[in-house]
């Protein structure tokens, strides 16, 4: 089904060529992407979903899941919004959502079969998820079952107690060696983000600033460190929000490299 709103302003989607992602040899090429208020939080109150993005920023996210061969999201995500993780715009020569879900969820907490992702998949409206539990956690078999028939997966990969830039090395690795996924597409949430934005393990960064301010109930992201090197910046400016474009510095992404491939 086409979803008419889902229209991407053209000089939007041309700032935004030069964040998308591009073919490496060796690792998927990951954009951090998410909407966040002017006191840098994310939502009104932890677990529960706030709308921040203006029709206009919504259809640049999934102009943007459009170009990522998944889209990745941790437990916290799915069990406050309940997420349809597919793909709702749709290009003149292309029909259906291919962007592949993912899931950090180390304790398989996530009932899928009774999720609204679990429908849309039925629907053929979205691709089953890929479910990144700990090598040690048992997922009910039921679940299992259901995930399997529907063209989806649990993946086992050491989690608990691992240094944070192990489990994503992990991840990436994981996705580009044995589901053939080369752009990722990381939205969320507010663990999942401050882990990256601190680490520094992405390609692009595009962040949708809306003009609200939510106050001390809210949930910040932050990175841990200062980051004062991101380059090529832009900025677009819509009816309501602004999007702030950027490219992770050679600098940074060399490190990460040199370290971990
Ligand atoms: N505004 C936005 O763009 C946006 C985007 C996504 C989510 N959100 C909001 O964010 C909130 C959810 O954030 P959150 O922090 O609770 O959840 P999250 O989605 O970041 O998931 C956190 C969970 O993922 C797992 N996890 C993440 N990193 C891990 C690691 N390195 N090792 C082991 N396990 C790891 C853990 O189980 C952890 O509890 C919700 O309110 C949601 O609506 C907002
Ligand atoms: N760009 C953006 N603007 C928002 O106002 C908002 N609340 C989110 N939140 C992101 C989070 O990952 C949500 O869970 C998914 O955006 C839900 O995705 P669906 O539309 O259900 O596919 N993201």
């Amino acid at each position: 089904m086409a979803h008419r709103d889902m229209i991407i302003d053209g000089d939007l989607s041309s700032a935004l060529a030069a964040y998308l992602p591009v073919p490496y040899n060796d690792r998927p090429f990951v954009t951090l992407t998410y909407a966040q208020l002017l006191d840098s939080r994310i939502a009104a109150q932890p677990g529960t979903r706030t709308v921040i993005s203006h029709q206009q920023t919504k259809a640049m996210t999934h102009y943007i899941r459009h170009h990522h061969d998944a889209i990745l999201v941790g437990i916290g995500t799915v069990l406050a919004d309940d997420p349809k993780l597919n793909c709702r715009y749709y290009l003149a020569t292309s029909s259906s959502s291919s962007i592949r879900p993912v899931v950090l969820d180390p304790h398989a907490k996530w009932r899928y079969s009774q999720s609204q992702l679990r429908s849309l998949v039925d629907a053929q409206q979205g691709l089953a998820p890929l479910i990144l539990v700990d090598a040690d956690t048992e997922p009910d078999t039921s679940e299992s079952h259901l995930l399997q028939a529907t063209g989806g997966h649990y993946i086992k990969i050491p989690v608990i107690g691992q240094p944070l830039q192990t489990v994503w090395n992990t991840i990436y690795k994981q996705l580009w060696d044995h589901h053939h996924i080369r752009s990722i597409m990381v939205e969320g949430g507010a663990t999942v983000i401050n882990d990256l934005l601190t680490l520094g393990n992405y390609d692009s960064l595009i962040v949708t600033i809306g003009p609200v301010f939510l106050g001390d109930k809210g949930v910040v992201v932050s990175p841990q460190r200062a980051i004062a090197d991101l380059q090529a910046v832009q900025w677009w400016t819509g009816i309501q929000d602004s999007v702030l474009m950027a490219r992770q510095s050679s600098t940074t992404l060399n490190k990460y490299r040199l370290i971990n491939y």
